[in-house]
């Protein structure tokens, strides 16, 4: 799976995914943290245009975080109001109705049995991790939500998880025995990716208590993980199927609330008004998010166009990556979790490397296998950003007993993504966690090990990332002769990375050492020919 909205944040501001609740579901109204001064390389805050290093963040980076204005905001308050067109606080106001919800899981404790179906047989077996470890993802999934915990768990053998049941007759019978006993439980957790409606209902009517798969689950600590607009408008996109099927299955209204069958005078029946209901918010989010993407658009163009080299952080969810962000920008105030998808939102975080170059670090959704095919879809439009980078690292966790599979899911997601292939060829691997593994060395070549959180092996990551960068934008060391007299010096320090100034007074002139990109050196030249 993937990314999303990126806003550019300076070292030590609050990330969109941190400064959070330490567990998910507190859906919206997170506590902020106060604003810490940014250690903002120069080059980048010149790069962001005069005066105002959150000058990309407030203009485009929405988001919940205090706001760029020094006002407090209220939760769930956006930053890119800026240069709204007209009717814009209409469509305000339907986005924030679009947005509001009723929950998808119930409230409250809840005292889970996992029921994992062990697919013993079949094509996909071979690729499945096995169930043991299926399992401990699962379980990691409950634990993310608040007040949630798994208090039993039954690994069920099937040869036809497509069924509509998904057990025989005979497992089914036993399971539900089994399921029936279990007095102190409130819920089931079925390990698969989705029910089908009538699977459900059946389920739910056999074991006398609310069933839930993978899908809702997953959406659930996305929906309260979301925090910037796009990411929330993305989760209210893949929940329409949900909505649909609950309506297929005579659920009922969007609204919640009963109704006759038929509404008066209109003609309509209730089915009909409820579908014609979900087909316009379909299209008003899809709307919303095509308006926000031209934004996100317009933004990674100004950047690019400002020529600060992106590295895209990609990787399995919880393998470390914004523990990596953070330990590369030193970036105070990101927040990781051990929680699944702590990160929903993509940030930018400024980092220099060891050439002086500034880079922007983006972090990123992580992926997870067997995820429902609708969440993905719904997000990938966001994981543009990661296409648009000049370098991809991707974090992996060493110490993860399905690393392997993990990295799979991850480059069949990149794969998906299609990304240029020069930028998917040059992945530069990290296994992470290496703490973990006193003595480890990465397999092969092209890899380094390193530990995100004791800040073990970072210096030789950020020399490879150097090297990297420079091959991807084209970028190389010159050392060039310029008067002190004119504007040259002070081109090459908006322009480029200067490295070294070495002045010759008794000439008038100093031998510049920069990095820079073939096309800036083109202008150089240009402006001031030799
Ligand atoms: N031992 C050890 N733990 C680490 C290391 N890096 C990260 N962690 C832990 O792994 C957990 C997940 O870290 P995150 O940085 O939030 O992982 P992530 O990949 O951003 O996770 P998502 O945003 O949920 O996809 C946290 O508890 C971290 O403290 C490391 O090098 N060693
Ligand atoms: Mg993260």
């Amino acid at each position: 799976m993937w990314a999303l909205r990126a806003a550019v944040r300076p070292g030590a501001r609050v990330s969109r995914s941190g400064g959070c609740v330490p567990r998910v579901v507190r859906c919206r109204g997170a506590p902020r943290v106060a604003h810490l001064p940014p250690p903002w390389p120069e080059r980048a805050l010149a790069a962001f245009g005069p005066g105002d290093p959150r000058g990309l963040q407030h203009r485009g980076g929405g988001g919940r975080g205090p706001r760029a204005d020094g006002r407090g905001g209220r939760a769930g308050e956006e930053e890119e109001e800026d240069e709204e067109p007209e009717g814009a606080e209409q469509e305000e106001e339907d986005v924030e109705e679009l947005l509001s919800r009723a929950p998808l899981l119930p409230a409250g404790t809840q005292r889970v049995c996992l029921v994992h179906p062990e697919v013993k047989w079949g094509p996909g077996k071979p690729l499945q991790p096995q169930a043991e470890w299926q399992v401990a993802e699962a379980k990691a999934l409950v634990h993310t939500l608040d007040n949630w915990s798994v208090v039993e768990t039954v690994v069920v053998p099937t040869k036809t998880p497509d069924k509509k049941l998904i057990f025989s007759k005979g497992v089914l019978e036993h399971l539900t025995d089994k399921i029936r006993g279990l007095a102190e439980i409130t819920a089931v957790f079925l390990n698969v990716e989705k029910m089908s409606g009538p699977t459900k209902k059946e389920l739910e009517a056999a074991w006398g208590v609310q069933v839930f798969d993978r899908f809702t689950v997953v959406l659930h600590i996305f929906r309260c993980n979301a925090r910037t607009r796009e990411a929330r408008l993305q989760v209210a996109l893949a929940e329409l199927p949900v909505l649909r099927a609950k309506l297929k299955n005579g659920a009922g209204r969007l609204d919640g609330r009963g109704g006759s069958r038929y509404i008066m005078g209109s003609g309509e029946s209730f089915m009909q008004v409820q579908q014609r209901l979900l087909k316009e918010k379909e299209m008003k989010i899809r709307k919303a998010l095509e308006r926000l993407r031209r934004k996100r658009q317009l933004l990674g163009t100004q950047r690019r166009r400002r020529e600060l080299p992106v590295v895209s952080v990609v990787g399995y969810t919880n393998s470390g990556k914004t523990t990596l962000v953070k330990a590369l920008t030193g970036d105070a105030a990101v927040q990781p979790r051990d929680q699944l998808f702590a990160t929903l939102d993509v940030t930018a975080h400024a980092g220099s490397l060891p050439s002086r170059m500034t880079v922007i670090y983006l972090d990123t959704i992580g992926f997870l296998s067997q995820l429902p095919h609708g969440l993905v879809e719904s997000f990938s439009a966001t994981l543009e950003d990661v296409a648009h980078s000049d370098v991809i690292l991707h974090v992996r966790d060493a110490s993860h007993p399905e690393s392997e599979l993990q990295r799979a899911t991850v480059l069949a997601a990149l794969r998906g993504l299609r990304l240029p292939a020069p930028l998917l060829a040059g992945v530069l691997e990290v296994h992470n966690k290496a703490d973990l593994l006193p003595g480890y060395r990465p397999p092969g070549p092209g890899a380094l090990a390193v530990s995100a959180l004791r800040g073990l092996g970072l210096q030789e990551l950020r020399a490879e990332l150097d090297a990297a960068v420079l091959r991807a934008t084209d970028r190389r060391v010159r050392t060039l002769r310029v008067r002190l007299a004119g504007a040259q010096l002070s081109w090459l320090h908006r322009e480029a990375t200067v490295q070294d100034v070495h002045v010759v007074p008794e000439a008038g002139v100093a031998d510049v050492t920069v990095i820079i990109s073939n096309a800036a050196y083109g202008k150089f030249r240009k402006l001031f020919p030799e």
